[in-house]
């Protein structure tokens, strides 16, 4: 039996779980609040702590030796091909010193390897999984009409990648032959479209559909002329955490929007229905990538559990394909099965120096 410490550190959480094989025997959930990490100037100041209460958690059942595998979510290392990766020296340097962007899952892959030390039995794996940066996008996916812009493959590869599969078992194809669109929706949204097992084309939070804090596309010249009246430093916040439902209508969460619809909110109708409307246009800017030929489209993240979300969207473009919602993420899941498959010499774990 191996047994496996999953971390999926969040903005506001860190996410454990420990399972022995492919079951799940142990799960907690760490909250922070913005003045716990008040003095972190970069989310890597955030790491001594999160180690730290890691290790309080699991003091009781898990003593140093216990773990074959330490597996974290993350991070934004740069441009790599989907699976697992040692988190070694270079792999620590680049998320440290040179990240693609500030964000939570960069603290993955350094705690993976904190913990492995820590808690690992002899010769314990410190690994990460299907990172944020994965990329497999088609070069002509890639064009901006502005030289020196590319679109980049940024979002929550880990969670479809692992829907991909439960969609193409639902309906009954090979993940490998399967042409679907996975729609991940939470605080932020992203999408991807799949084809012969690759996403090969992307679309990040800033592109096309808002979510609960992000602005998704915008007009351009709007944005610029905005751009001249805040300070640079407020600018991320405008598009990443001011943003989205929590800047249309001061909460990102959806429950509480749509309990607002029922009691006669026509703001909040409208901005429901624009939500609905962004994601279809993902769906079917996606469509237009597989040229039409689409089997089934999955949509998953937390606003997924939301029957009426789901029913608006269908509503849209169920012309596309079949819809099938996966509430919910499957991070934690499908990080200890990625550990497990190269622990029993299934997959080899990679090195990013091979792509970087
Ligand atoms: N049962 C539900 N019904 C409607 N919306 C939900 C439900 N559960 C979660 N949500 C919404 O999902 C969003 C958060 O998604 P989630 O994937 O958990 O986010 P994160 O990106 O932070 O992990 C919030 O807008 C939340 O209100
Ligand atoms: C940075 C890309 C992945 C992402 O947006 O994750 P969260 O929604 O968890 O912030």
């Amino acid at each position: 039996m191996s047994r496996i410490l999953v971390i999926n550190p969040g903005s506001t959480s860190t996410k454990i779980a420990v399972f022995n094989d492919a079951s799940e025997v142990f799960r907690h959930e760490l909250t922070y609040s913005r003045e716990d990490f008040a003095g972190a100037a970069s989310i890597m100041d955030q790491l001594e702590r999160r180690e730290a209460d890691i290790e309080a958690a699991l003091a009781n059942d898990f003593p140093a030796g216990s773990f074959d595998a330490v597996v974290g979510r993350g991070g934004l290392v740069g441009p790599v091909a989907p699976g697992g990766y040692h988190v070694d020296d270079a792999f620590l340097d680049i998320i440290a010193n040179r990240p693609v962007l500030e964000h939570a899952s960069n603290l993955g892959g350094p705690l993976a390897s904190a913990l492995a030390s820590r808690l690992g039995a002899d010769g314990a794996l410190a690994l990460i999984y299907d990172p944020v940066t994965v990329d497999e996008m088609s070069d002509v996916c890639r064009i901006t009409g502005i030289p020196g812009i590319e679109r980049k493959s940024i979002g929550h590869h880990l969670n479809m990648r692992a829907v991909a599969r439960k969609l193409a078992d639902a309906i009954g194809t090979p993940y490998e032959s399967a042409r679907t669109v996975i729609v991940h929706l939470g605080g932020g949204s992203t999408a991807c479209a799949i084809d012969g097992g690759a996403m090969i084309d992307f679309v990040s939070d800033d592109e096309i559909m808002f979510s609960a804090e992000r602005s998704g596309g915008v007009p351009l010249k709007e944005f610029v002329a905005l751009a001249q009246t805040v300070p640079a430093g407020e600018l991320k916040s405008v598009v990443r955490g001011s943003a989205g439902l929590a800047g249309l209508l001061g909460t990102t969460d959806l429950r509480e929007i749509e309990a607002r619809i029922k009691d006669g909110d026509d703001k909040a109708a409208l901005i429901f229905d624009a939500l609905a409307l962004q994601i279809g246009k993902t769906i079917a800017t996606l469509a237009t990538s597989l040229s039409g030929r689409i089997d089934a489209i999955a949509l998953t993240g937390g606003m997924a559990r939301s029957t009426d979300l789901v029913a608006a969207i269908k509503q849209r473009v169920e012309w596309i394909a079949p819809i099938h919602a996966f509430g919910g993420e499957f991070e934690m899941e499908a990080l200890a099965l990625g550990a497990l498959r190269i622990i029993r010499g299934e997959e080899d774990a990679q090195l990013v120096t091979n792509y970087l």
